[in-house]
């Protein structure tokens, strides 16, 4: 009989290990930074213990951000670039990954695995597409190969392509994660993630997961992002002091309001190929709202995306006794959360903070978690999300 190759004998060792430290890694469709979380998994699914061990967000330089700028969310891009990133960003996620061990003095071989979104550059599912002839897609690069060979490292990568094999839309993964890190019987909750694009995930007082429901909702800082970097030459808008400063443009804000992906059918997914600043220009001739100035912009931007996300929970999940458990970069944009605290009168909201998860942390923690269940988990069927085990193995040898 042959002999096992000895990377699935290693495999097979490392799934039945009763403890197991892996690396979640998250670069979100903001392009601040790689988010690094050392996690501790004892057992999986339901039973799962989870302690975040380390974690670091190492940002990115303006050059990197604008390499990849060039490719994403475009619908003409070069095609040597996006096979120059592909290989570029696997090589720079290992060597940022290396420095954060360096820095947490642990040695790689003493992680057991690494679990790697990779960076998504374009997202088109079907309802934003429109092509008869095609299904929902998205696109994550860097490559797991070089992640696990620059770092010596099981990496498990590429996790969004099993979801829309299996009928999904690619997105959004976090309910996984946030059912069996963030249920609570007899509690209603809501967790809130802000990040470039708002998602959320409702979790029933009563457990049963077929109820519970994990969508986007809409933009999140993506086009507040956006606007500052066109016209105030910043990366985002630190601590609302520009929309803090303007004024919001009311009829501004209803034609941003007015695209049938707000209408669509639950769940659904998106990202800045459909919220862009050309969005906003359309919205600007409808409502000839041409001429107001820059930071009414940002402002009213910035009530675009608290708008949505209170709408959203208003229509949705007008339940007595709702909590909301924010996380991402947005829990930091006090004018967007103001926003939400008014609208929203009869929801408590905290911070996933209150749950143990470090907000900042939450979504390379549920890819960490992804990967764990990859190892030794079972596909959960919750609501009519695949019950599926995700993402792809890449040996070190
Ligand atoms: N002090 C602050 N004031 C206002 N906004 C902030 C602040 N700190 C962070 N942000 C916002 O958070 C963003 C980063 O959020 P986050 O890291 O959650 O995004 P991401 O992971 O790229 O998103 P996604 O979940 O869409 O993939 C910044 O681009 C900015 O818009
Ligand atoms: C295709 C893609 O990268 N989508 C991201 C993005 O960022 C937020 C939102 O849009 C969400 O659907 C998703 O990420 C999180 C981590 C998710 O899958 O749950």
């Amino acid at each position: 009989m042959p002999a096992l190759n000895k990377n699935l004998q290693k495999l097979f060792t490392t799934a039945q290990k009763e403890t197991k430290l892996g690396i979640g890694l998250m670069s979100g469709t903001s392009l601040d930074g790689l988010d690094i979380a050392l996690c501790k998994f004892k057992g999986n699914g339901t039973d799962t213990g989870f302690e975040l061990l380390q974690f670091i967000t190492i940002p990115y330089d303006n050059r990197f951000k604008k390499e990849v700028q060039q490719v994403f969310a475009q619908r003409q891009a070069d095609l040597e670039k996006v096979a120059l990133l592909n290989a570029y960003i696997g090589s720079f996620h290992a060597e940022l990954i290396l420095q954060a061990l360096d820095k947490w003095n642990i040695k790689p071989a003493e992680v057991d695995f690494i679990a790697s979104h990779g960076q998504t550059i374009y997202h088109a599912p079907k309802h934003q597409h429109k092509q008869p002839d095609y299904d929902n897609a998205t696109l994550q690069i860097g490559d797991g190969d070089h992640i696990a060979v620059k770092t010596g490292i099981l990496t498990i990568s590429d996790f969004r392509q099993k979801h829309i094999a299996a009928g999904g839309e690619g997105a959004p993964l976090a309910l996984y994660g946030d059912v069996l890190l963030g249920s609570k019987a007899g509690e209603e909750r809501i967790l809130l993630n802000i990040g470039g694009i708002a998602n959320l995930t409702y979790l029933p007082a009563d457990g049963d997961t077929s109820k519970v429901l994990c969508t986007d909702i809409g933009p999140g800082n993506t086009l507040i992002d956006a606007a500052c970097r066109q016209y105030f030459n910043k990366p985002y808008d630190e601590d609302s002091a520009i929309a803090n400063a303007g004024k919001v443009d009311e009829t501004l804000l209803e034609d941003l309001l007015h695209h049938p992906f707000f209408n669509e059918t639950l769940p659904k997914t998106t990202g800045p190929e459909l919220f862009n600043l050309e969005y906003v220009a359309n919205a600007q001739q409808t409502s000839r709202s041409f001429n107001i100035n820059k930071t009414d912009l940002v402002a009213t931007l910035s009530a675009f995306t608290g708008r949505t996300i209170s709408n959203f929970i208003k229509t949705h999940f007008n339940i007595p006794g709702l909590k909301i458990f924010v996380s991402g970069g947005g829990a930091r944009n006090p004018y967007v959360m103001n926003y939400l605290t008014t609208a929203l009168p009869n929801a408590e909201i905290a911070n996933t903070r209150d749950l143990g998860i470090d907000p900042d942390a939450k979504e390379a923690i549920l890819f960490a978690l992804l990967g764990n269940e990859a190892l030794c988990g079972k596909p959960i069927a919750i609501g009519n999300n695949p019950a599926v085990l995700m993402g792809k193995f890449s040996f070190a040898s």
